[in-house]
């Protein structure tokens, strides 16, 4: 059996980091952890226990969350205390408030703990719950600056922003007419803007492969995601049919 293996993919919004990183480590057979699930989480759990305005009382719920996300790339599910949520954390308040609780200092420390543990855990033959020590696919802005530097293999995937509007338009309201790109550029533009304080995801960081998907498709995304982890790590997989 060869070592388990993390791959830290990084982007902007709409860049298809999510979608393409669920299916990267479907085809590997690794654990997928979504981080953006993890700061929209805490959104909803700072909404619904402390006072979105005070950064104190944020950090305060953040650091008592009962948080478990799920680690299967065909179902990752995240619940709360029990409850599953995995609907709510998508719902426009919350995607218009997620900026400002992941620009919390001691948010972002007390969930970077929490993303290194599930990556450690899943990285490590014999404690790995999901992948059965094969290893994980972790995603979001800093995995590959901050989380997880000394990945096995680290991508910075990237979008024109016409191209990244125009998914998430289709996305969210089913067209992607000038109506409904507008009524997305907040969620894509603005929130970038305000991540963009916190977060370098705009620009690879040294020993980062960029992968520009604005003009491939979603299988052409997945194959090019994957030739960079076969080259550095030398997993090889099929390519898509
Ligand atoms: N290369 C691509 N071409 C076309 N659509 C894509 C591509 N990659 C992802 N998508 C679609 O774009 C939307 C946004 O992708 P998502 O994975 O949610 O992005 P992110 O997690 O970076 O915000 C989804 O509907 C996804 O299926
Ligand atoms: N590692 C991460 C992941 C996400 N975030 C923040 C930035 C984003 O606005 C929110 C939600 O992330 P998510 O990946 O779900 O965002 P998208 O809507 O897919 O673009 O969390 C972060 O600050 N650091």
């Amino acid at each position: 059996m060869t070592s388990p293996v993390v791959i830290a993919i990084d982007g902007p919004s709409g860049s298809g980091k999510s979608s393409v990183s669920k299916a990267v480590a479907a085809r590997l057979g690794l654990a997928y952890l979504d981080t953006g699930a993890m700061y929209r989480a805490a959104t909803v759990w700072s909404m619904e226990t402390a006072d979105l305005d005070d950064a104190v009382s944020v950090a305060t719920a953040v650091r008592a969350m009962p948080l478990v996300m799920g680690l299967d790339p065909e179902a990752p599910g995240v619940e709360l205390d029990g409850r599953d949520v995995a609907v709510t954390i998508r719902s426009t308040e919350v995607t218009t408030n997620v900026s400002k609780v992941a620009s919390n200092l001691e948010v972002r420390s007390e969930l970077k703990r929490l993303q290194r543990q599930i990556i450690d855990q899943e990285s490590s033959a014999a404690q790995a719950v999901h992948s059965g020590g094969r290893g994980i696919v972790a995603e979001g802005r800093d995995i590959t600056t901050v989380v997880a530097p000394d990945a096995d293999a680290r991508v910075l995937l990237t979008a024109s922003e016409e191209a990244r509007l125009r998914r998430r338009s289709l996305e969210v309201h089913g067209a992607a007419d000038a109506t409904a790109v507008d009524a997305t550029r907040d969620q894509v533009l603005r929130r970038d803007r305000d991540d963009a304080k916190v977060t370098q995801f705009h620009v690879a960081a040294d020993g980062v492969a960029t992968v520009d998907s604005s003009d491939l498709d979603f299988e052409q995304t997945v194959d090019a995601v994957l030739a960079v982890v076969a080259q550095v790590t030398g997993r090889e997989v099929a390519p898509s049919a």
